[in-house]
């Protein structure tokens, strides 16, 4: 399994956010985005899931023994600054709109509704309305959106700000076994995620050099 980005640009407006971004991931391996506040991540991000198009260059995706790459988006789950659920709903509803509506990448099972709920420390309350539950209980169900549809690669965008400390641990734990069972991710993000081994890959904006630069 392979991710890989091809001299990626992307413009905002007229604005070239980044120039030339090119990186591979294999199964197992993770890569922070890491620079200023407005220094494009959140647009690589979404050019990556396939939200935003680029204006050159290519992303693919790979599953190992295929000779044709499919778009990343396929491939892919964007967790993005917004939670992308419905407060009249209840939490369970959403998490089996996701289900469906995602439904699993080959190779792999979505978790249960419950599981998913477990997994991020909040079983036993997928009855109620998205909307009754705390900021922090809200985006723990957001990340258990990870869990219910199977896709390979964890496309994450500032995950855990705003978390408790208990909250960080527990979505490093997820991160980690994604990774363990040969997922990928990225992520742009100020905490630590437990993502020791993880590249980074410095974006540097518009202003500065024309790409990003990896450490
Ligand atoms: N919808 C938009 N239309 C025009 N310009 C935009 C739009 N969204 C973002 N930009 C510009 O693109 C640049 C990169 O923004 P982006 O959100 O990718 O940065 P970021 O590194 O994720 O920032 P932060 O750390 O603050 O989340 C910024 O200069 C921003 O003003």
């Amino acid at each position: 399994m392979r991710l890989s980005a091809e001299n990626l640009s992307a413009k905002r407006g007229e604005d070239f956010i980044f120039e030339d971004i090119s990186f591979a991931l294999n199964a197992g391996e993770a890569m922070i985005l890491t620079g200023r506040n407005g220094s494009g991540k959140s647009t690589l991000l979404r050019v990556l899931a396939g939200l935003l198009r680029p204006e050159r260059g290519r992303v693919d995706f790979v599953v190992a023994g295929d000779h044709e790459s499919r778009p990343a988006r396929e491939a892919s789950h964007y967790l993005g600054h917004r939670n992308a659920m419905k407060h009249e709903l209840t939490v369970a509803e959403n998490l089996v709109f996701w289900k469906h509506f995602l439904g699993d990448f080959g190779g792999g099972n979505g978790a249960s509704v419950e599981n998913a709920a477990h997994a991020v420390g909040l079983e036993g309350i997928t009855h109620l309305p998205f909307g009754y539950l705390s900021a922090g209980q809200q985006r723990r169900f957001a990340m258990a959106k990870l869990l219910v549809a199977y896709r390979p690669v964890w496309i994450l965008d500032e995950p855990t700000a705003a978390l408790d400390a208990s909250a960080d641990r527990m979505f490093a734990g997820l991160v980690h076994d994604h990774l363990a069972a040969g997922g990928i991710a990225i992520a742009a993000t100020h905490q630590p995620l437990g993502l020791n081994a993880a590249r980074e890959l410095k974006m540097t904006g518009f202003s500065g050099a024309p790409g990003g630069v990896w450490q």
